[in-house]
């Protein structure tokens, strides 16, 4: 069922104390507020097993920031689909931005390791977003388009409902630079009616379509309000109990 979801990205920040600080905020947060959507947090992998420990009855979905295409084996550095399986992870980041970026990082990778953790019943939050060029030249949904067919098109109706997509255009993201919650919505739209067009509608109106790029509390309410945005995916504003809380409440 399409869910609504506020996820924080910590990507490479926060030493252990910090992060378990912030664990222990959140865990308090969650515990005095009724939240209108899920909470998911992804903080390094070397946190993992501390977040599930502190996070012990399911109160916020715990996500890995990446997964190895590979099942097990010489693959130094990488973790596997069957070792978040085996502590309990909900899921992972898929292809974010930053892994495209750095790591060289496609969409036929995105589509190897969004069918590894779909077949260990994991949730993928599979990530594209165009760049500020492409942003520019006018070619965002023909490439948000491409991204999505090539990630996600061989999977099966039954397989495509259980992913998580986020909507992060690149030139958002750490920039201060928002898109705003028209141009958020015409990208959600356009993705939900590609996969209605592929799937059928009642397996598109089920698949939750986040938005990230510079969320904020002062920006969330209104981002979330949009008809096919069903929350954010978050970064530096995920490292303040404050902001991220706030954010949350964009749904109240
Ligand atoms: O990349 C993001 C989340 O994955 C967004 O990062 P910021 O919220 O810092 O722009």
């Amino acid at each position: 069922m399409r869910k609504n979801i506020v996820a924080g990205n910590w990507k490479m920040n926060l030493n252990y104390a910090d992060a378990q600080s912030l664990m222990y905020q959140l865990l308090e947060y969650k515990k005095n507020n009724q939240t209108n959507c899920e909470v998911y947090i992804a903080p390094p992998s070397l946190y993992l097993t501390k977040a599930k420990d502190i996070f012990e009855n399911g109160e916020i979905g715990i996500f890995a920031q990446d997964v190895s295409e590979y099942q097990s084996g010489a693959y130094t550095g990488e973790l596997s689909v069957d070792m978040l399986s085996s502590i309990n992870i909900n899921g992972s980041l898929v292809s974010h931005s930053e892994r495209r970026l750095y790591h060289g990082e496609t969409d036929s990778h995105a589509n190897r390791k969004i069918k590894n953790l779909l077949d260990k019943n994991l949730t993928p939050i599979y990530c594209n977003g165009e760049n500020l060029d492409q942003r520019k030249n006018g070619d965002y949904l023909e490439v948000v388009g491409n991204q999505t067919k090539t990630a996600l098109f061989t999977l099966s109706a039954e397989e495509i409902k259980k992913v998580v997509i986020a909507y992060e255009p690149v030139w958002a993201i750490g920039t201060g630079e928002t898109a705003t919650a028209e141009q958020a919505q015409e990208v959600h739209a356009f993705i939900r009616d590609l996969i209605a067009n592929q799937y059928g509608k009642e397996v598109a109106d089920e698949i939750s379509i986040l938005y990230g790029g510079s969320v904020k509390p002062e920006n969330a309410k209104e981002i979330f309000s949009m008809p096919d945005v069903d929350g954010g995916l978050i970064g530096g504003a995920a490292l303040k109990i404050e902001d991220f809380s706030k954010i949350i409440e964009g749904f109240n």
